[in-house]
């Protein structure tokens, strides 16, 4: 695990994500403990009609969603478009989306892939990276975890063409995202490792 050196800042983290039953909570929770662990403080927020956040105050974004007829959940979209018109206003989004330095995002989905596979999960993420790009936070990785299909579309589950996701993200699903996330709090405090 890498922790900050002594004197070193910690990074303010942002974990947004929405979920309507539950598999994309277990990755943002899982997301939040790395963090944790790693020794950075991050705020956790499950998006709902009335969330407000300003992404600019942090350093490192994660942005989740369960993939819903391929897109992020409504209310994730409702912020993001609120969240634009309100960049656009501050003159936060500009022509060209300069970059910002020392600004990361990462976004990530979980889906079921019952018909076309990962296809019909990556417009969801590109979908999630846009406003992080548009206010010139690159987006450095986009990850896809496979969640089980809840409620009336279960039968998915075992029927899709990914073949049994039943019980997905499981343990070991979540094992390898602690390994990524760590490979990302890595990746920004480069001198630690050298
Ligand atoms: C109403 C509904 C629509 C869904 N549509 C898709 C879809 O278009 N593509 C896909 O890959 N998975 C789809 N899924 C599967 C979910 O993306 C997957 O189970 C995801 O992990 C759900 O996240 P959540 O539990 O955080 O809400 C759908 C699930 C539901 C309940």
């Amino acid at each position: 695990m890498e922790n900050p050196r002594k004197g070193e800042q910690a990074m303010k983290v942002l974990n947004l994500y929405f979920t309507t039953t539950g598999n994309t909570t277990k990755v943002a929770d899982q997301i939040a403990a790395t963090i944790a662990a790693g020794g950075h403080q991050v705020d956790t927020i499950r998006i709902t009609a009335n969330t407000s956040v300003d992404l600019l105050e942090y350093d490192l974004i994660f942005v989740g969603s369960g993939v819903y007829e391929w897109l992020p959940g409504k209310p994730l979209r409702s912020l993001f478009s609120r969240l634009r018109q309100n960049y656009v206003a501050r003159g936060e989004i500009r022509p060209g989306s300069p970059l910002r330095q020392g600004k990361t995002g990462v976004v990530y989905c979980t889906y079921g892939g019952g018909h076309t596979g990962v296809n019909e999960a990556i417009p969801t993420a590109k979908y999630m990276g846009q406003l992080l790009e548009h206010l010139g936070i690159p987006v450095i990785a986009e990850w896809y975890l496979v969640g089980e299909y809840h409620g009336k579309l279960q039968r998915f589950s075992t029927t899709g063409r990914l073949g049994d996701i039943s019980g997905r993200p499981n343990k070991e699903d979540l094992r390898q995202l602690a390994e990524l996330v760590q490979g990302i709090l890595k990746a920004q405090l480069p001198e630690i490792n050298s």
